[in-house]
């Protein structure tokens, strides 16, 4: 296997305080061309994790530990400046609302222009290049879109502009916060099939976070769950959908709405996810897990192999017949 593109290892956030957990001793590896989709209930730390990478987390959390290397180069280790310069060449993000990451007053086609300008391309050519940019994105009319400002486009124009910003960087490493889940259900699909047709181009390392397995479907060479702040379990897409090893998985499984199940009959799961402020001492599904033993109230397990690609953290995931001693902590 080649050197993963992005390495997240051991990272660990908290509220600036310092008692309060939000992500946990989360680790992941993202291939060169893969798309590791990140799915989990709201409130499981899938934003958080973004801007940790990305270096742009809120005031109020803190990184106690972790590494964040990008092809080869810890991220945490930079000064906040070298940082940020990093961020604007080798990683890129999209957002769920592009409204906030737009300049309300900036044309949309100086927004991208600025970005190729800034590699040093001369203004002419980024102009020439933003249009291509605005084409690829399959924006209707580029020449004159260009011209635009982010309010006079509709919800799915302005993310195909973002898109179109984070392609002019050129990224090493794309990541997406639920690009698609503030449009309406047939933009969402053009905005996916566009994504998907991008990061096929592209060959595009990309991070997809989302709280729809059925996008995770669509998109996904691997995925991460996340559940309150720690990974549940991760593995190749068609390992989660026809062999998951932890319950949270099953349960998320059984929640995606099917078409042929009657009105009102949306399975969801019972209990919610434990509060940043109150988790719980073992693991912390337990209280929501029809599988749980006494064992699970009392140790937290840890991430462990279940086969080669596909590790749980769980004492005893599907399959085996007996509690894992090394799943304990
Ligand atoms: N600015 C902030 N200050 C303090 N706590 C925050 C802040 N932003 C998020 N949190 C907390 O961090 C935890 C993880 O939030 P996060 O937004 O990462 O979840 P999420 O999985 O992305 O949820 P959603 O799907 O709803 O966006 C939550 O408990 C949330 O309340």
């Amino acid at each position: 296997m080649a050197r993963p593109i992005l390495e997240v290892k051991g990272l660990t956030t908290t509220l600036a305080g310092g008692t309060i957990t939000i992500l946990e001793d989360v680790s992941f590896g993202l291939q060169p061309g893969e798309v590791l989709g990140v799915v989990g209930e709201s409130g499981s730390g899938k934003s958080m994790l973004a801007l940790s990478v990305m270096g742009l987390l809120p005031k109020a959390v803190r990184r106690t530990a972790g590494r964040i290397v990008l092809d080869g180069e810890d991220l945490a280790a930079l000064s906040p400046d070298r940082w940020r310069e990093r961020r604007g060449s080798d990683l890129a993000m999209i957002f769920q609302e592009p409204m906030t990451a737009l300049n309300p007053v900036m044309r949309v086609g100086d927004q991208v222009a600025e970005v190729l300008r800034r590699q040093g391309i001369p203004a002419k050519k980024a102009r020439q290049e933003t249009i291509n940019l605005f084409r690829k994105v399959e924006i209707p009319s580029p020449e004159q879109r260009v011209r635009g400002y982010p309010h006079e486009l509709s919800g799915g124009m302005r993310q195909r502009v973002m898109i179109a910003i984070a392609l002019a960087a050129n990224p090493k490493v794309l990541i997406a916060d639920e690009p698609t889940t503030a449009l309406d259900v047939t933009v969402q699909a053009q905005i996916l099939d566009l994504l998907r047709k991008l990061q096929k181009e592209r060959g595009l390392s990309l991070v997809f976070i989302t709280h729809d397995l059925g996008v995770i479907a669509e998109i996904a060479d691997r995925v991460l769950v996340l559940y309150a702040g720690r990974v549940a379990e991760i593995a190749p897409v068609r390992k989660i959908f026809d062999n998951p090893q932890h319950p949270y998985t099953r349960a998320l499984l059984a929640s995606i709405p099917e078409i042929d199940r009657p009105r009102g009959r949306l399975v969801t799961i019972e209990g919610a996810v434990p509060s940043i402020g109150a988790m719980p001492k073992g693991c912390r599904y337990a209280s929501r897990c029809p599988f749980r033993r006494d064992i699970c109230e009392q140790e937290s397990p840890r991430l462990g192999l279940v086969s080669s690609d596909q590790a749980a953290a769980c004492v005893q995931p599907f399959g085996f017949e007996k509690p894992q001693e090394e799943a304990l902590a």
